[in-house]
């Protein structure tokens, strides 16, 4: 049985059906006298307002004159699939690829009630077909869809203020917790390929110094709410990060846990499958918002370290020549266009962010920080540089934590101190901390570990031992080259220098012997 204030919001749900019919089909409109035009749109108003107590909002799937899919509609879909899908009687289930099951959500043509801080709103799922079917060639799709929420307009002010707030806020949220992950890569036959992003790194299990994480973790969350911030400042929304360190330290593992907390799609660009700079530009457009592109050993990537400089260079070395050589003139043309050059990648750093959407973040890594050119990495194109580096104890208590699941061992005091005194990377940490068979525990990994970390101690100050010694010789080499030099401008010998009592120039002679260089003018 139908309430009467049900059976009301039907009439009038019908009446505001039909005046919405009327302001969205325009082209009706077109054909009635602009006198009669305005007539029924006073007296449709009049009506709708006598008889129909009731505010309707409609939301639209399409928006802007380019049709972009609106955000908001988005968000609303995201909402009513997690508050409403166990109440509508018909569902739509969307296959998306990669997934096992179907997502469902509200179907076509459904409504469904929700209550608000105990007002009661309805909302519809409306889809419109056109009645012509028109040839175009742009292939946009011409059905339409929109979202239709109903309120008495006594709550106006509760739900244009409060609800749609609650709804989109809430809606964006679930949006963010459901959407895939998808890492992409690139390779010279296609543009770009994905798989899903199921790295399980976070910064929970991330082992680096803990306020060096919460400062980074601060940062994500920054970056990820600002978009206003962005704007107000006039910058693109965008964020350049820049990790150094050796080997093993983890700093891939800390591109996994970014996008991780964030839940951006990863874009692992590899640029020596890129052809050119245009190629490069074309890649990089076709990145979508919420990402991380990450170019990985950048140093190793391509010969960017002062790249400019040298085509600069030879550039001009070689323009009187190419003047005079057409043939030399077109290999040099046809050698500019080849591969991603330094100021390419400058460009596209500097440039795609304008370009489209924002929130992007952009990471480069290399093991080799002092190799880059300093354009590269300036502020601006790096905003933050973070440095992975040997395993520290606090670092070392989260491994454990992770790998051995124990906060405190009587052991940890001499492994602290062992860390200390030498550098050991995280990924040999972790080598040691996971137990290779059932018979072993806890105690056992971090015995290994310490004796690991003891034969690095000794092999490091036997090293530190023959590099000093190495050092010495260096020095006393190059002081009786020195000598050498001043006997010669003197015109006395080496032998003189000799018997003049000078007797480093007898060790450092035999040095140079035994360093293998010709002594032949150094007579003893
Ligand atoms: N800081 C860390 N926290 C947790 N695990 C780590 C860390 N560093 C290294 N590991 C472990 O070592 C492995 C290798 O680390 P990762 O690949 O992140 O190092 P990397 O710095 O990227 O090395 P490369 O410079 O060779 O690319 C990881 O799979 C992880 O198990
Ligand atoms: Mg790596």
């Amino acid at each position: 049985m139908f309430l009467p204030r049900e059976m009301f919001a039907s009439f009038g749900s019908a009446i505001g059906g039909l005046a919405f019919i009327w302001v969205m089909l325009p082209q009706w409109q077109r054909y009635v006298p602009p006198q009669i035009r305005d007539l029924l749109h006073r007296c449709i108003n009049k009506l709708v307002n006598l008889f129909y107590p009731y505010v309707l909002i409609v939301f639209s799937e399409f928006e802007g004159e380019r049709l972009l899919r609106s955000e908001t509609y988005m968000f609303i879909q995201s909402y009513l699939k997690e508050h409403a899908t166990s109440r509508v009687r018909r569902l739509k289930a969307e296959t998306v690829k990669d997934s096992q099951t179907p997502i469902l959500s509200m179907g076509d043509n459904q409504e469904v009630t929700e209550m608000f801080e105990g007002v009661k709103v309805w909302w519809a799922s409306r889809r419109v077909s056109p009645r012509n079917m028109t040839i175009s060639f742009h292939p946009v799709t011409e059905e339409r869809r929109y979202y239709r929420l109903l309120f008495h307009r006594r709550h106006r002010e509760l739900i244009t203020q409060s609800y749609i707030k609650h709804v989109l806020t809430e809606g964006k949220e679930i949006a963010r917790r459901n959407r895939m992950q998808k890492l992409y890569t690139n390779d010279p036959s296609k543009d770009w390929t994905y798989v899903a992003f199921e790295h399980p790194a976070n910064f929970e299990t991330l082992a680096m110094d803990p306020n060096k994480k919460r400062e980074i973790i601060n940062d994500l969350k920054k970056f990820r709410e600002g978009k206003e911030y962005y704007a107000k400042i006039g910058k693109p929304w965008k964020r350049g990060y820049l990790l150094y360190g050796p080997p093993g330290t983890g700093k891939s593992t800390m591109i996994a846990a970014m996008a991780n907390f964030l839940s951006y799609d990863v874009y692992d660009l590899e640029l020596t499958a890129v052809k050119d700079n245009t190629k490069l530009k074309k890649l990089l457009i076709k990145t979508s918002s919420k990402s991380i592109i990450v170019i990985e050993d950048i140093d190793c990537s391509l010969d960017l370290t002062g790249q400019r400089k040298k085509r600069e260079k030879e550039n001009n070395d070689d323009d009187d020549e190419e003047n005079d050589d057409p043939a030399k003139k077109m290999v040099k043309e046809e050698e500019k266009g080849r591969g991603v050059t330094l100021s390419g990648l400058l460009n596209f750093i500097d440039g795609i962010w304008s370009a489209r959407g924002g929130e992007r973040i952009i990471i480069f890594t290399t093991n080799h920080v002092e190799k880059l050119d300093p354009a590269l990495i300036r502020r601006g194109r790096m905003d933050k540089r973070i440095e992975m580096s040997y395993c520290c104890f606090e670092a070392f208590k989260v491994l454990a934590r992770n790998y051995l699941d124990i906060e405190d061992h009587p052991l940890f005091e001499m492994i602290g101190q062992l860390l200390d005194e030498t550098n050991m990377i995280p990924a040999d940490v972790v080598e040691h901390l996971m137990p290779k068979s059932d018979d072993e525990d806890a105690e056992t990994c971090l015995r290994s570990l310490i004796e690991a970390l003891e034969a690095a101690k000794k092999e490091a100050g036997k090293k530190a031992k023959d590099g000093s010694r190495a050092k010495a010789k260096e020095g006393r080499a190059k002081k009786v080259n020195g000598e050498k030099e001043e006997a010669k401008e003197s015109g006395t010998s080496a032998k003189e220098v000799k018997e003049n009592g000078d007797i480093s120039g007898v060790a450092a002679a035999t040095d140079l012997r035994e360093n293998g260089v010709a002594v032949a003018d150094v007579e003893i």
